[in-house]
């Protein structure tokens, strides 16, 4: 029977008419690039539009699919029935049904998995909308009047504790009740008993899932310098054509790239369609975001840590239409808005932007293609250009707008590197903090000026050993050395987050002759306490900045003058706009170089482009000091003399014979097992089939290893890794086709496709 004869079978409505039989193609969330078609009873007809999850039986279980399509035509003769429909609208439009088939092609997932990773768990446990309640303070207060509440006999602890919470807020700022329960242990039945007090407001209410102005029309626009006024004429010639393709906005830090987003959204909205706008990550551009917030209203911001009602309830405004602006990290470019004219992308290099687990996809190329469906416009803003983008716009695919100049007649900062081997020499003895930076340290904070250092690492000391045996301390899980965390008296592996007691003799040889060595932001917050006593130093990292809400609460006070000297890892790199930061100290300018990764010259070039950008942003001007001991990497030197294409240029040079991105592509497999030698051996299997058909395509697909991972062992299992190198993507899709039955999981070892891969761990 032919396929078409398949298809004559006819089904009997309710009504009583006779149709001809529908069938629902469906796929799970399962690593499996496969259709499964299921004929749709007659009572679910009328119902079911592709987009929607549906119950199927699959093996003898009933389980949740997505229907991505409806056909009268079923790929087998014997088809059973759907079981039921459990959306009354569809969780995916077209184009996210488009994007995510895409998706499952590109990236080597199921197109299952993928719908799966796009839609928020809470819509998919479709969270119900509720009222939440918020807290207030009451009037305002004198600090004696606000000391003697506190201090009053009759005030139990933790009623204290919210008062103080709530002292400590901004005026008039509210807070969900359940939250400040949270952070101070305070009741229902408190808070109630407080308000009674006329202490505090609570409101019930359903919380606004968008922002609206609240008392008061939206900040104006600011006048455009030239350079930005001849950035935003071209950029409306190209809205105003009918593709409108994909801008490179290339502005050196501190050019004025948000203004221009900003008013290139309101141009926009004034054709009534709407905005995405991606940030690398929500809690580091608080500073960009309340612009946006101040500007227009209906703007959706969307946090990780937004709870299920509240997160439910925006992405239905969203979907819905209610939402001219979405601002949010990576997972943002699926949000379920309609009408989207453009899409922006700030700091379009960074890695956040890439997903590293399943499905692997970067942001910035499902952009790309989710403009290219919607027939939006793309701008890729950055001061440090990927070389991908770069490249893109030299070949002429995007269109380069160069912001050369800062705003007003302010200059990029002077760049100092201070080479640490001769300062070791000077000195005799290393010190984390050379002269020079002192010097410059000692004379900013004189001034009532501020200081921002910047080091990429966390912890105290990265690197414990023994000095008689040579033991080193690593995480018994993992491959990797543990740190130690003076303040919590632990060492950690930053891995798999185990925790141990530090050794105060060798576990080995028993010596006493246990060093620790190295240096991380906690040592410097020491040193430097030690070197500028009675200057106040806020530290941010991922210790130091835990709970919800802390780099808001920190930058704030930063901004306010609280303290004198901001440290931290690449959480303080970007976006901040401080105009009384005049010294920007990076301790090491090599924590990245020796990284095993063909990108690490380009991370270290924008790295400290990045934190250059942070200074001179005020009439006082600014200089930067970088610590290095490599002070004659091009990396290094480039970012220096504030030259990007000169740095572009070299890297490219390198990578060009190298057939590395751009002129290549890439993918990875990693092995991971329990067992070494089975993990090894999958490995090897693989590479031996990959260099078969590597050896059929005349040297344009290149195999390189197995080998072990640069990490071998990350949470007892052990990692191998292997790399397919091609110049053009389809190749090594091909070859992945042709093994990808053998990547299924055999004897416990797993192997993951990493296409494009930036973590090379
Ligand atoms: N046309 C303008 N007139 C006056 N001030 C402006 C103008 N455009 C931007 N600014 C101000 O200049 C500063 C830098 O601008 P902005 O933050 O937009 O730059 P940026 O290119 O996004 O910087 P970075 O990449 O370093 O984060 C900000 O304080 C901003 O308010
Ligand atoms: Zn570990």
């Amino acid at each position: 029977m032919s396929i078409a004869d398949k298809s004559s079978k006819l089904q009997d409505t309710p009504t009583g008419q006779t149709l001809q039989q529908l069938f629902a193609e469906v796929v799970f969330n399962i690593p499996l690039n496969k259709l499964f078609h299921y004929s749709v009873p007659p009572d679910l007809r009328e119902l079911l539009t592709p987009g929607m999850r549906v119950k199927a039986p699959f093996g003898n279980k009933v389980i949740t699919g997505f229907c991505v399509g409806l056909t009268t035509i079923p790929s087998v003769y014997k088809t059973k029935d759907l079981m039921g429909i459990l959306d009354a609208f569809p969780l995916a439009d077209e184009t996210m049904l488009r994007i995510t088939k895409w998706l499952s092609s590109y990236y080597c997932c199921g197109w299952g998995e993928a719908i799966h990773a796009v839609i928020p768990p809470v819509v998919r446990r479709g969270a119900k909308e509720k009222i939440d309640i918020f807290v207030t303070c009451g009037k305002p207060l004198t600090a004696f009047e606000k000391e003697t509440i506190l201090q009053s006999k009759k005030r139990a602890i933790k009623q204290a504790k919210v008062m103080e919470f709530l002292f400590n807020q901004a005026q008039n700022t509210e807070i969900r009740a359940k939250e400040l329960m949270k952070a101070t242990g305070g009741t229902m039945s408190m808070l109630r008993q407080l308000e009674r007090e006329n202490l505090l407001q609570l409101e019930e209410r359903q919380a606004d899932a968008v922002n609206a102005q609240k008392g008061g029309a939206p900040v104006q626009h600011l006048a455009l310098s030239e350079e930005q006024q001849a950035a935003f004429t071209l950029i409306k010639e190209k809205l105003a054509e009918p593709s409108q393709g994909i801008i490179l906005l290339h502005g050196i830090t501190g050019s004025g790239k948000t203004e221009l987003y900003l008013q290139t959204i309101a141009k926009l909205l004034e054709q009534g369609r709407k905005a995405l706008f991606l940030v690398p990550e929500i809690s580091l551009t608080s500073q960009s975001i309340q612009r946006i917030k101040e500007r227009f209203n209906n703007v959706a911001v969307l946090h990780s840590h937004l709870q299920g009602a509240f997160h439910h309830a925006q992405w239905k405004d969203i979907k819905e239409g209610r939402v001219d602006v979405v601002v949010g990290a990576r997972s943002s470019i699926f949000a379920p808005l309609k009408d989207v004219g453009l899409i922006i992308l700030d700091e379009e290099h960074e890695n956040t932007y890439k997903q590293e687990n399943s499905p692997r996809y970067n942001a910035r190329d499902i952009a790309i293609l989710r403009a290219t469906y919607e027939n939006a416009m793309v701008i890729l803003g950055t001061a440090t250009p990927s070389l991908e983008s770069y490249y893109e716009a030299e070949k002429g695919n995007y269109t380069k707008i160069v912001l050369s100049k800062r705003i007003g007649t302010l200059q990029l900062p002077q760049v100092e590197i201070v080479d640490m081997l001769e300062e070791v020499r000077k000195k005799r003895g290393y010190h984390v903090v050379s002269q020079r930076l002192e010097y410059y340290m000692k004379q900013a904070l004189s001034r009532r000026e501020q200081v921002i250092l910047f080091l990429n690492r966390r912890g105290f000391t990265p690197y414990i050993h023994c000095k008689r045996c040579g033991f080193v301390l690593k995480c018994h899980r993992c491959d990797i050395p543990l740190t130690f965390h003076k303040k919590l008296n632990i060492v950690l592996c930053h891995y798999c987050h185990a925790e141990a007691i530090p050794p105060e003799s060798c576990p080995d040889c028993m010596a006493n002759y246990i060093n620790y060595r190295g240096f991380g932001t906690e040592k410097i917050e020491e040193v430097i306490a030690k070197k500028f006593p009675g200057y106040n130093i806020l530290r941010m990292d991922s210790d130091s900045m835990r709970s919800h809400g802390s780099h808001e609460k920190a930058l704030k006070a930063f901004g306010e003058g609280e303290f004198q000297i901001l440290l931290g890892t690449q959480m303080i790199a970007k976006g901040l706009d401080f105009p009384n930061v005049t010294l920007v100290g990076v301790i090491s300018a090599d924590t990245m170089l020796n990284l095993p990764d063909f990108r690490a010259g380009e991370r270290t070039f924008q790295l400290i482009s990045q934190v250059a950008g942070r200074t001179g942003r005020g009439q006082k001007g600014g200089r930067v000091i970088v610590q290095s001991f490599n002070p004659r990497h091009y990396s290094i030197t480039y970012a220096a003399a504030h030259d990007y294409e000169g740095f572009a240029k070299k890297e490219l040079e390198y990578r060009r014979p190298l057939n590395y991105p751009p002129f290549g592509r890439m993918a990875r497999i990693i092995f991971r097992g329990a067992s070494e030698k089975n993990t090894e051996e999958k490995a090897s299997v693989i590479a031996g089939k990959l260099k078969e058909i590597a050896k059929e395509s005349n040297n344009q697909l290149q195999i390189l290893g197995p080998s072990p991972a640069p990490v071998m062992k990350i949470n007892n299992l052990f990692r191998w890794h292997l790399l397919l190198k091609a110049k053009d993507h389809q190749r090594i899709h091909d070859a992945l086709l042709c093994v990808a039955d053998t990547l299924k999981p055999t004897k416990g070892v797993q192997s993951l496709v990493d296409v494009d891969p930036y973590m090379m761990l």
